[in-house]
């Protein structure tokens, strides 16, 4: 397969680590990013072409990943849009609120688009992407946008763009949300005597054991909690500090927060001026 990235930041970066010698080789990867640092560390590390314009090259791939922010979608779909003309590869946007029907007008009425969400974890392969196609996307293209972002993790397709947003605020921003969580428990450590790296052992230990635990559990994460809550033990006593800080609506408000900045910026970048 013949990919291209435009934007070769943080989240290109993660998904290149993930396909580079898998679904394709280096030299068949193509970045673009006016950065000459960030294109001479990817050629440096995965043997990638690079280049810092989009030019025809951009069009020979199957596939064309849009990396950059979702600030700079339209100037970058506005260079495109002469690449594109004649040819039918994929477009896989991995932009934030940005709606597929406004791409698709902005590369002059191109179908051929799928959306989706990744995160982070994609760096180590243990990513997970929300998907959504648009209805000009063949099946054929739909399944390389699956494998290209299986190959990083685990894909969950949507029926309706609009969810993507909240996809967007519970696992594109919850990596996120888990380092807040651990920095919380690392600093409490400290507090409570423990070392830094005593710490930070303990709690990375603990999350990811109890994630694990939870996936390979068949019962919910409710159950799993109250099965380590002792009545008037520690745990309680920790919980109830927790409930009376209003901390699970604070979680609850805040990854609302986070989709509604998401349809924000889909109504905001989409406005033609
Ligand atoms: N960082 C994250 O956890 C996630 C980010 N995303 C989405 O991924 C996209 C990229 O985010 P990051 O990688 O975090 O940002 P980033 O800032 O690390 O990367 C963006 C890259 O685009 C480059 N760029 C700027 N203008 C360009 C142009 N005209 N042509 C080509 N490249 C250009 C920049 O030099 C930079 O290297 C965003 O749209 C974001 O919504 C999606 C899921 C998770
Ligand atoms: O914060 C953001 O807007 C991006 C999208 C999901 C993760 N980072």
């Amino acid at each position: 397969m013949k990919i291209s990235f435009i934007g070769g930041g943080n989240m290109a970066t993660a998904l290149l680590a993930g396909l580079v010698g898998k679904l394709a080789a280096g030299p068949d990867i193509h970045v673009v990013d006016p950065n000459q640092d960030a294109l001479q560390r990817l050629d440096t590390k995965y043997g990638v072409s690079v280049a810092r314009e989009i030019t025809a090259r951009v069009a020979e791939s199957d596939v064309i990943v849009l990396s950059v922010k979702p600030q700079q979608m339209r100037e970058v779909a506005a260079a495109l849009r002469a690449q594109l003309a004649g040819g039918n590869p994929l477009v896989l946007s991995i932009a934030a609120g940005i709606r597929g029907a406004d791409l698709s007008r902005w590369l002059g009425g191109y179908g051929a688009i799928v959306r989706c969400m990744p995160n982070t974890p994609a760096l180590i392969g243990q990513g997970v992407t929300g998907m959504v196609a648009m209805p000009g996307a063949s099946e054929e293209q739909k399944s390389a946008a699956d494998g290209i972002l299986r190959a990083v993790g685990k894909t969950v397709w949507l029926d309706k763009e609009e969810l993507l947003d909240p996809v967007t605020a519970v696992s594109g921003s919850g990596p996120a949300y888990v380092f807040f969580f651990l920095e919380a428990m690392q600093q409490a450590a400290l507090e409570l005597g423990l070392s830094a790296e005593q710490g930070r052992q303990l709690a990375l230990a603990t999350f990811t054991g109890a994630a694990q635990l939870a996936a390979q559990s068949d019962e919910p994460v409710e159950v799993l909690r109250q099965r380590v809550t002792s009545k008037g033990g520690t745990t309680y006593a920790a919980i109830t500090s927790m409930e009376q800080s209003g901390v699970k609506e604070a979680i609850v408000a805040a990854i609302k927060a986070a989709s509604a900045r998401g349809r924000e910026m889909g109504d905001e970048l989409g406005k033609d001026a």
